[in-house]
Parts: structure tokens; sequence; C-alpha cells
């Protein structure tokens, strides 16, 4: 099929390149003129592990190319729109003004009977109002298609999602579904389950499912200050969780918590439209899991002092990472960021590094240092905070690291190193809400798992 996509951010350049990748005629939109002359030439313009190869491919054999020029929508049967929702400047809501411009523009020149499907994220009640947009052509379908994708896994999520979810409504609907089967052919004859809801349910999959991976988030961190309050260990404690199958050991790693270009911005924007639509026990619970998100980051930055005995102002301290997860240059509303600031504020030398972020952090935090090698960024430390699990840092020999420091002394925000290793160099070891910050057990499959 000849499709459009528009707004190829992380979330889009990758559905472009997967689409092609699966077949299709596709051409990507931009306004932005840097990113579609390097997507043009086949060169990711983010760090997103798979895409790059992926590009260069389609892109070298004509099925995938890239535009500024709307006009360029008008041969595709199916458009996507993939433009950013952000949080608002004036409060937590969604800013929708790139998906207004994107559909209006999109409603110059998209042929008759051509569809055009929502990928953003949305408040519900939007697709109604890009529909009134659409409806003054007459001659147009829309439909919603939520996206699932992670970034850092985005291809694979794009290549084997665990759902698609379609919202079509009216006298459209049996043309609009038609057409996505066809766009989503390889991925149906996969055996990918497919749920067709109404554009409402469709908005509020997305919504849930997020504001649920949050919640299972925070929940998991909220345990972790009881543990710190109480003298447990909240990697015992979720380890032992999610061994039940009814809950699942994802999404409860507990430590610094989450961020993103996301989760954060998406139970805000959950939370503002449960209070419009009046439903306050849902507008409260988001405000609580953002509330213990965010206490995260205070509760790293008094303990990084703790460990300094009681100050971290003049001290110099190492961040490892930069990005708001492990494979990804993201930076958006980064817990690793926020903290270094956090710090930097509280009057420390911080130091920065990150596999793949360094280029989008250090213009826009001028007042730290950044290095590219972390055995570099750890010389003469008196503090070391793992920030971002990235592999390279969780794979640090202690020893090594111990002789450039000046101090060993670790904060683990994640959860994530073995602090085994570490205490037997002689580093004092500290996390959140692991108190007597015991090795992280794993358990073997079968096996009765002691901590
Ligand atoms: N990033 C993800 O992993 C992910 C996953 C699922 C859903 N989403 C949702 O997808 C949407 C996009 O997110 P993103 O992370 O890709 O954002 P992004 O900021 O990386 O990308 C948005 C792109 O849209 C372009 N754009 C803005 N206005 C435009 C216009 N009028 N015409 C054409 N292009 C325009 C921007 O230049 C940018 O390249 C958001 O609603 C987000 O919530 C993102
Ligand atoms: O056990 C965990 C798992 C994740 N995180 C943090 O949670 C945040 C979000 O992680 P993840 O969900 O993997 O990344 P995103 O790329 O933001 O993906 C989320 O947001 C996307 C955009 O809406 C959705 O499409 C995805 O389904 C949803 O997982 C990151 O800061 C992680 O460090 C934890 O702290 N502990």
């Amino acid at each position: 099929m000849r499709i459009s996509v528009i707004g190829c951010g992380y979330l889009g350049a990758v559905h472009a390149a997967t689409l092609a990748s699966m077949g299709h005629d596709v051409v990507g939109i931009d306004t932005d003129e840097s990113k579609v002359r390097l997507l043009s030439r086949g060169v990711a313009p983010f760090y997103e592990p798979g895409l790059e190869e992926l590009l260069a491919h389609t892109t070298a054999q004509g099925t995938l190319r890239f535009s500024r020029d709307f006009s360029e929508t008008s041969g595709a049967d199916v458009h996507f729109l993939c433009v950013g929702t952000p949080q608002s400047k004036t409060g937590d809501g969604a800013d929708l003004g790139y998906l207004l411009a994107a559909t209006q523009e999109l409603r110059r020149h998209a042929r008759a009977g051509s569809l055009v499907v929502g990928k953003s994220t949305v408040p519900v009640g939007t697709v109604d109002v890009l529909g009134d947009l659409l409806a003054e052509r007459g001659d147009l379908l829309l439909a919603w298609n939520p996206e699932f994708l992670r970034q850092g896994t985005a291809v694979k999520d794009s290549l084997v999602p665990d759902r698609l979810v379609y919202g079509a409504e009216g006298p459209q609907e049996k043309r609009a579904v038609e057409m996505l089967d066809a766009v989503y052919a390889p991925l149906l004859g996969a055996g990918v389950p497919r749920i067709v809801c109404n554009f409402a349910t469709a908005e509020l999959i997305k919504s849930a499912a997020n504001a649920y991976l949050a919640t299972k988030l925070s929940f998991i961190n909220a345990m972790g200050e009881l543990c710190d309050a109480a003298g447990a260990d909240v990697v015992a404690l979720s380890e032992a969780m999610g061994l039940d199958p009814r809950i699942g050991a994802r999404y409860l790693h507990a430590g610094l918590g989450f961020g993103g270009g996301c989760l954060p911005k998406d139970i805000r924007s959950l939370r503002t439209q449960a209070g419009s639509l009046g439903v306050t026990a849902l507008e409260d619970w988001m405000g609580s899991v953002d509330t213990i998100n965010r206490e995260q980051r205070a509760r790293s930055v008094s303990l990084a002092a703790d460990l300094l005995g009681g100050s971290v102002a003049g001290r110099q301290v190492t961040v490892l990472g930069a990005a708001f997860k492990p494979d990804t240059d993201d930076i958006r509303d980064s817990p690793a960021m926020d903290v270094a600031m956090r710090l930097v504020e509280a009057g420390a030398h911080v130091t920065v590094t990150d596999p793949k972020a360094i280029n989008n952090a250090w213009l826009r935090f001028p007042q730290m240092r950044f290095e590219t090698k972390p055995l570099a960024a750890l010389d003469g430390a008196e503090l070391v905070v793992l920030a971002t699990e990235w592999d390279e840092f969780c794979r640090l020999d202690p020893a090594v690291a111990g002789k450039l420091v000046r101090r060993r002394l670790l904060l683990d925000t994640r959860n994530a190193l073995d602090a085994d290793s570490w205490a037997a160099e002689g580093w004092t070891v500290a996390g959140l809400g692991v108190p007597g910050r015991r090795p992280r057990a794993r358990a073997a499959a079968g096996q009765p798992t002691s901590v």
C-alpha cells in the first residue's frame, strides 16, 4: 500500500521504517528540515537500536523516502499521524497544537477515499475533534490506532507487537478496518491479536496502559520507601511478588522511577481528563502516582547528601546516565538529568556520562561537565551515582573504578549493580528501598530463592 507517516520522531521514524520493511511504499513527512535531511540519507536522527539498519535498507531500495512537503501525502491510501502531543505549557493537559496543524495540512492534500489514522497519544474526545475537522472534506476516512512501542526496543515492538488496537466507528468502520488489516497483514498473519473498538475506547486503552505501568512502578517505589522505614529490602520484596504470575515481575523494578516523553506526561494528561469528567478517584490516583515518582528523585539526592556526611555542596559527584532509560538517547523528563540538576543546585560539581545521550544533554545543561567515557568521568569522584542502568555501567569493574575515584561511595538508584562485588572492593553501596543493602537475589527457575 502507499502510506504517509506525518511526524518522524521517536515514534514516526520507526513506524515509517517498519512499514517500509513490510513491503509498503512509504513517505515520511516532518516539519524539521534537519531531521528530514538525515532520514532521507538513511541516517537515524536519534539513537534507537536496529533503526539505522532498517532506514539504510529501505531508503536504498526506494520503499521509504522523507519530505517536508505535505503535498507528497496526496498519493497515499493511508496516512498515519505521529506528531508530538507534549504536556501543555499552561497545565497538565496535552498540547494538541501539532496534531491539529498536521490534520489541517493533511485535509488540504489527502486524496478522496484515503484513510487518516491517528497514532499519537491523545486525551479522550480528541478523535471527535479531528473528525469534525476532516468532515469538512466529506470524502476522508478516520481511524485511531494507538501505539505501544517502547524506546530502546521500538523496532522489535513494531514488528512483533503485543496487540493492534483499531478505533473505528460509524458507516466508515468496515472500510477503515479493511484498510488497516491490509496495512498490518504480515502482523495479523503472524497471529498478533487485534481489538476493534470505538474511538473513545481506543484513546483510553492507550492512556490506561501507560497509567497502569506507571501505577505499578509507583506502587513498588512507595513500597521501597516503606522498606527504608521498616528495615526491609524492596529488591527481595519485588522479586518475591513478581514470581506470582498474577502480578508479574515486569515494571516492578524499584528505584529512581519513570521518566521519558510518555509516562509522565500521559499520567498528567489522564489526571486532567479524569478531573474534567468528574472521576475524582482516578484524578487523585494519578496525582499520587506522579507524586511518588517525583519523590524518588528527591530521595536519591538526600541519600547522596547522607552518604557524603550531610551535604553535597562542593563535592565532586559523577552521575552514570543521562538518558531516561538505557538504549535510548532521549533525555525528555529524564530522572538521571533531574537528579544531576538537583545535585548541581545543591552545590555539587557534577560530571555526567552516558553512552548515547551526551549530545542531547550538554547544550541543555551547561551547569555540568560531560564525559563520553565512564572511566574518564569517574576520575576524582567523591560519590558515584548510577542513574541509568546501561549495560556498560553494570559491567564496570569495581576494582578499576575504585582506583580512579577519590572516595569509594556508590549510590545505585536503579538497584542494578551487584552490590556484593562492589562492597568486596571496599565500596560503600547504597540504594533506594534497600536500607541494609544486600546483593540482588536472582531466582533460578524452579529453585528456592534465599535473600
Ligand atoms: N516515543 C514513543 O516511544 C512513543 C510511543 C507510543 C506513542 N507515542 C506518542 O507518539 C507521539 C509522538 O511522540 P514522539 O516521541 O515520536 O515525539 P517526537 O517529538 O520525537 O516526534 C514528533 C515529530 O513530529 C514532528 N512534527 C511536529 N509538528 C508537525 C507537523 N505539523 N507536521 C509534520 N511533522 C510535525 C516534529 O518535528 C517531530 O519530529 C506522542 O503523542 C507520543 O505520546 C510515543
Ligand atoms: O521496572 C521498571 C521498568 C521501567 N522503569 C522506568 O520507566 C520508564 C519508562 O520505561 P519504558 O516503559 O520501558 O519506556 P517508554 O519508551 O517510555 O515506553 C512507555 O511509553 C510508551 C509511550 O507511550 C508506550 O508506548 C510504552 O508501551 C510504554 O512502556 C523509564 O524511565 C524506566 O527507567 C522503571 O523504573 N522500572
